[in-house]
C-alpha cells in the first residue's frame, strides 16, 4: 500500500503538531461555550479522534456521514448518508472536516446547519486545497494548505482504500483510474 504513494506531505510527528496546535486554539476560543464538534464521516474520524484528545475544555460529539466523491472527482451531488443524533439549538457547534477541496461539502452542510439555529457555527478543517474552490467557503481552523495533487492517508481515501495509512502522502497518478 505505501508503495502507492508518490510522496509523504505529514508524517505522523508533523501531522500530531498540526492537531496539537488547532487543538491549543479550540481550547482557548471555547472556554465557557457549549462546544458540540460535529465530525464529518468518512474522512475525518482519524483527525477527531486526535483532535479530542487534544482540547481541553469540555465537549460533546455527533457525526454526519456525507458523501461526494467518485474515485477523485466530485460527483456534484452532496448527500447525507447519516444525520446527526440530536438537535443542535444552542450548542456553539464546530464542524470538523480532514479536508475542504471544491467546499461544496461544507458549503452544503453549513446551510443545513446554520438552519438548525446552533448559538455559533464555526469550521475546523486539517487541510485546505484552495487550488479547485468551485464554492467559497472560510475555514476558522485550518491545520495546513495543499497543493492541487490528489492525497490520500489519515482518514482520507481512494475510491475507499488508503484510509488506514498512518501519514498523509500523494497517490501515484498510476494508481488513479482515468
Ligand atoms: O470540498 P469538497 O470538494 O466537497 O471535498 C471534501 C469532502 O470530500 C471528501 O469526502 P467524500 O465525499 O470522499 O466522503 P468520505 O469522507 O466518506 O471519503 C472529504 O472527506 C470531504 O468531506
Ligand atoms: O485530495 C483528496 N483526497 C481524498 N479525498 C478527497 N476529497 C476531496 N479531495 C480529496
Ligand atoms: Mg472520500
Amino acid at each position: 500500500m505505501m508503495e502507492d504513494v508518490e510522496s509523504v506531505l505529514f508524517d505522523e510527528k508533523e501531522l500530531m503538531r498540526i492537531v496539537s496546535g488547532l487543538g491549543e486554539r479550540i481550547s482557548r476560543d471555547y472556554i465557557g461555550k457549549n462546544l458540540l464538534i460535529v465530525g464529518i464521516l468518512k474522512g475525518s474520524f482519524m483527525f477527531i479522534a486526535d483532535l479530542m484528545r487534544a482540547i481541553t475544555v469540555p465537549c460533546c460529539v455527533d457525526f454526519m456521514a456525507i458523501s461526494s466523491y467518485e474515485g477523485t472527482k466530485p460527483s456534484g451531488m452532496v448527500r447525507i448518508l447519516m444525520d446527526l443524533k440530536k438537535p443542535i439549538e444552542g450548542y456553539d457547534v464546530l464542524i470538523v472536516e480532514d479536508i475542504l477541496d471544491s467546499g461544496m461539502t461544507l458549503s452544503y452542510i453549513l446551510k443545513t446547519l446554520k438552519a438548525r439555529n446552533p448559538a455559533s457555527i464555526k469550521i475546523c478543517t486539517l487541510l485546505d486545497k484552495p487550488a479547485r474552490r468551485l464554492s467559497e467557503v472560510f475555514p476558522d481552523y485550518t491545520g495546513a494548505l495543499v497543493e492541487d495533487r490528489f492525497i490520500v492517508g489519515y482518514g482520507l481515501d481512494y475510491n475507499e482504500k488508503y484510509r488506514n495509512l498512518p501519514f498523509i502522502g500523494v497517490l501515484k497518478p498510476e494508481f488513479i483510474d482515468s
